[in-house]
């Protein structure tokens, strides 16, 4: 079809989104455990104005016409890239399909998505939007299933033109694998973080206090680019640990469905488990607990907000990505230090900076080894900004114009001309 017709199928599709908006909140908030709150005020709306983004670059996509030397006229065609095989995880169901579905269509590919084991409901309830929207048929392929089976035959499948994946850093190695051994098709992968978090001794306080508590606990901490490092200035430490604490303390934790509740339940028992485990070496290893460190109530996969001090670098909760309520504060003296504190890490998703100094700013922004930096903000997803890692945290980039080369191929055509009347 032409682009148009598949810009107006997404942009119809938008306007579904946002007509069936408060049961696809709820579906979501069931699907993961999420405050309502969040998915109806946040994510639902990034999920429309995301498709509508991709919508506007349905008819903006083609090639170029290129000098060449010697009588010949050159162009290039950018080809929808085929079959797109997408693989994503329990997180953000619905942000996660949004990321990939909507640069695939917009290309005018074919795709086979699968949707994380835990959360298959959302995914499939917004597919059957999309075909009264009038997508046809076999354009757009939702499937559940389990990621050994369902997953790795996608990754492995001869037919499948290009895999994206979103998920852990260690099945981001298996998919690559296993794309390398069958077709060679391109992989984008979207995988773990350990973001460092910096607060200078110039910041504001309060706001910093805010945003760092935001990074880590947004999402119940089940976020890729989670600020799960906090390096304050040790010129603002006590007052910043004192205030990070109680704000910890002062978080509203419960039934995702009730009015004000910042924090549910985690995914599952697997992930709740292996938080508490890290809260216990956390303590073993001798950082200081200031607040939570159990779970929450007796009922469902809810742990305390939880805020630890005095953490080292060489600690696990510094290393490893927990993907939980989990805070660590560590100190630091000046910016060199920070910045090689920062970069020690296998991961290299995002960062975000406190500070009121534009000269410190940039000097940070340049010297940190991440695919996002946030200055005074963080978590700011804009369908336009391009999202992704260095080192181990994945390759490639979604979202922004970065995210069409993903699912093209380019095409050069060299045609011999005759008599040209100018080259
Ligand atoms: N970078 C990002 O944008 C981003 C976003 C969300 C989550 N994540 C990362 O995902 C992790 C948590 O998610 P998870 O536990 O669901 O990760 P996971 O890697 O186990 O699962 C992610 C997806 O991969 C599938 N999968 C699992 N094993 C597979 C295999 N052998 N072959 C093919 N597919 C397979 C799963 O079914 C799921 O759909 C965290 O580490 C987090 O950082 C990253």
């Amino acid at each position: 079809m032409t682009p148009y017709e598949r810009s107006k199928i997404i942009l119809r599709f938008a306007d579904l989104l946002e007509k069936h908006s408060d049961e696809i909140a709820a579906l979501e908030t069931w699907d993961n455990g999420k405050p309502h709150e969040q998915a109806a005020k946040a994510e639902i709306p990034m999920l429309i104005r995301l498709f509508r983004y991709y919508a506007g670059w349905a008819d903006k996509i083609h090639g170029l016409t290129v000098p060449a030397d010697g009588n010949y006229h050159v162009q290039t065609l950018h080809e929808p890239i085929g079959v797109a095989g997408q693989i994503i995880p329990w997180n953000f169901p619905l942000l996660m399909f949004a990321w990939k579905v909507g640069p695939a269509l917009a290309c005018g590919n074919t795709i086979v998505l699968k949707s994380a084991e835990q959360t298959p409901l959302s995914a499939l309830y917004v597919s059957k939007l999309f075909h009264e929207a009038g997508l046809p048929p076999g354009v757009l392929n939702v499937i559940s299933g389990f990621g050994p089976t369902a997953g790795a035959a996608l990754a492995s499948h001869m037919d499948v033109d290009k895999l994206a994946f979103t998920g852990s850093t260690e099945t981001g190695k298996i998919v690559l694998q296993m794309a390398a051994k069958s077709n060679l098709k391109p992989v984008t992968l979207e995988l773990g973080g350990k973001s460092p978090f910096i607060v200078c001794g110039d910041a504001d306080i309060d706001k910093a206090v805010e945003l760092a508590h935001f990074a880590l606990f947004f999402n119940q901490g089940q976020c890729c680019c989670a600020g799960s490092r906090t390096y304050v200035h040790e010129s603002i430490y006590d007052e910043f640990l004192e205030k990070a604490k109680a704000r910890a303390m002062r978080r509203v934790v419960g039934d995702p469905f009730r009015k004000g509740v910042e924090q549910g339940p985690q995914i599952d028992s697997e992930q709740f488990e292996k938080i508490l485990r890290y809260i216990r070496s956390g303590v073993e290893s001798g950082a200081t607990l200031e607040s939570g460190g159990e779970r929450f109530g007796s009922k469902g996969y809810y742990i305390q907000p939880t805020v630890f001090s005095n953490v080292q670098d060489d600690m696990l909760i510094a290393k490893d990505e927990i993907f939980g309520p989990v805070q660590s504060i560590l100190k630091f003296k000046d910016l060199d230090e920070v910045i090689r504190r920062a970069n020690t890490t296998r991961y290299g998703l995002a960062a975000g900076v406190f500070t009121q100094n534009i000269d410190t700013a940039n000097t940070l922004t340049r010297a940190l080894r991440a695919g996002t930096v946030w200055i005074n903000c963080f978590d700011v997803f804009d369908a336009a900004i391009p999202f992704g890692g260095y080192k181990m945290s994945g390759q490639g980039r979604e979202k922004g114009i970065y995210s069409l080369n993903n699912y093209l191929q380019v095409k050069a055509v060299v045609t011999s001309l005759k008599k040209p009347a100018w080259l």
